[in-house]
Order: structure tokens, then sequence, then C-alpha cells
């Protein structure tokens, strides 16, 4: 959960760090269970001991703090980190009541979008079969799981892949989600092909998918709309600026998609915001 509080980090640091260079103190930063994840910038290099022991004194149980020093990179969507205090950057992270565990040099995760995975778990419904390509460790499938669903969920870096089934066993709902370690895109563009990595596909379609899309990949909603009944939900993620927003709509539509509910949910670069559009298909 993000770092909130009345006092920032910034606040904190005056009288240490004097202006200008104050206001490149970041405000806030995030925790992944009990580690603390800044990003420092370089012209802050003199003062990092004394904002790793800031950050150590502003909760008791912080166990390690990491320095992300590059943007989320590659298909795998994992920055790189440097390890300011602390063993490792293992850890364990309760969300919506559920326990993740991961090792965050190695997964992405971010930990701000804890509502809005809140949000669309409370519209599964028990009984539903429910597609999640890039599941990641698993944030959108344990929720949905936890409503007696069977899930299908493809993620193609080993680690998280690794991290999504131990969290399953961890969270006693082995059973209920099949897990497939590859290239969602390749998997879903050969016939046949999720039937013979263990898929159960519904004759008539998955009832609901959640597409955590990664950047540049918009074309998959076309191949999960193939896979999806009538009457059934997509939940898509896409990066857009807001401009582009009512042509995005129109496209829904000629795709057969209704566009039953939109939403930013954070921003990703200057103007252009990570969209969630609750579809169904008609
Ligand atoms: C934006 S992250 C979302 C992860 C997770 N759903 C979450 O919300 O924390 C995208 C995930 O998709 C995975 N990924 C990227 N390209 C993929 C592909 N072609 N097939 C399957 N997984 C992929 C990445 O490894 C990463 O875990």
């Amino acid at each position: 959960m993000s770092y909130r509080n009345r006092i920032t980090l910034r606040d904190s640091m005056k009288g240490i760090v004097e202006e200008p260079l104050l206001s490149l103190v970041p405000k806030r930063f995030d925790y992944i269970g009990d580690i603390a994840i800044i990003s420092i910038p370089a012209d802050l290099e003199a003062y990092r001991d004394a904002i790793v022991s800031k950050i150590l004194s502003m909760r008791g149980n912080t166990r390690a703090v990491l320095n992300k020093v590059s943007k989320l990179e590659g298909e795998r969507r994992v920055a790189h980190f440097e390890l300011l205090s602390g063993e490792s950057a293992e850890t364990f992270h309760r969300e919506n009541g559920y326990t993740y565990k991961m090792d965050v040099r190695k997964v992405f995760f971010n930990p701000r979008l804890y509502w809005e995975r809140a949000r669309v778990a409370s519209k599964v419904l028990p009984g539903e079969s429910i597609l999640i390509p890039f599941a990641g460790v698993g944030p959108f499938v344990l929720p949905s799981a936890g409503k007696r669903t069977t899930i299908y969920a493809i993620e193609i870096n080993p680690d998280a892949c690794a991290c999504l089934k131990e969290n399953i066993r961890l969270n006693k709902l082995e059973g209920q989600v099949t897990v497939i370690h590859g290239d969602a895109d390749l998997i879903l563009s050969v016939p046949g092909s999720l039937e013979d990595k263990g898929f159960n596909v519904p004759e008539n379609g998955f009832d609901r998918a959640i597409v955590p899309t990664p950047y540049g990949m918009d074309h998959f909603l076309g191949k999960v709309s193939d896979l999806i009944k009538k009457g059934g939900h997509i939940h898509f993620y896409t990066f857009k600026t807001e401009n582009q927003i009512p042509e995005l709509i129109e496209d829904y539509k000629k795709m057969g998609l209704e566009v039953e509910f939109y939403r930013r949910t954070g921003n990703v670069a200057p103007g252009v915001s990570r969209w969630v559009f609750d579809l169904v298909k008609k």
C-alpha cells in the first residue's frame, strides 16, 4: 500500500535536505509486503543513506528498502532495483484478503491497483469459467478463484509463474486454477492450443476474461473476444491518452463489444493513462 500519511517523506526530510534539492525528494513511496520501494533521483545521491534511515523509521517492520533505478522493461515488465537496505527482495504481501509471495526484483507487481482488483473481483459470479492472460503473481487470479470459479491463467515469466503456483497453494485455491507458462499471444493464435495445454475451454466460450494487457498489445482483445461466450464479460486494460477514448469506444462497438463501464486506473507517462474497459460481448 502507498505511504499516504499527512507527513510525506519530503516533509520529513526538511532540514536534512535543503532547497532546491528538497523538491526532488519523492513525496510518496510504495510498500510491497515489508519492503519499501522508492525511486531516488541521481541528484540526491549524497542523501541516499539519510533517506533510507528516514524510511526505516517510518514503519517499524520494514525489512528492506529498494531503489527503482529503471522503468518497467521488457515483456516481463520488471524494473531494475538496487537493494539499499536489507538482505533480500523476497516478501509476503497481503491484498484484499489474499497473501502473495514474490521476489520484487523478478516479477511485476503494482500495489497501487489493489482497489481496481477488488472492483473487478466484485463482478465475478460463482461458477464462472474465467480466462486470465498476463496473470503475473496472481492479484486478479486469486480473488476470482476465491469466488468458487474455474480460472485459466497464462504467464510468460517463469519466476512469476512459479510465484503464481505457490500463491494458489498458499491461499488453498488448488484445483480451481490451471496455470500455463507460455506466450499468451502465441497460445491464443493457434486453434486448439489451449485444449492441448490442459485448458478445458467451455463449448460456448468463457464467461469472463480479465486482461491486464502489457503496453502495445491491444490487438489481443480480438483474440480474447473470440473465446468469450455471447453476453460474457471482458475487463480490458489499455494505455491511452484521454482524446483517444471516444474513437476507442467506437472501435469496440464495431467489434461487437458494448462498453458497460470505463475509467482511468493510473497515470503512466505525461498525458498517458492506464484505462480499464468493462466490455460485454453482444
Ligand atoms: C502488466 S503485468 C500484469 C501482471 C498481473 N496481472 C498484475 O496485475 O500484477 C503483465 C504481465 O504479463 C506477462 N506477459 C507479458 N507478455 C506476455 C505474453 N506474451 N504472454 C503471457 N504473459 C505475458 C508479464 O510477465 C507480466 O507478468
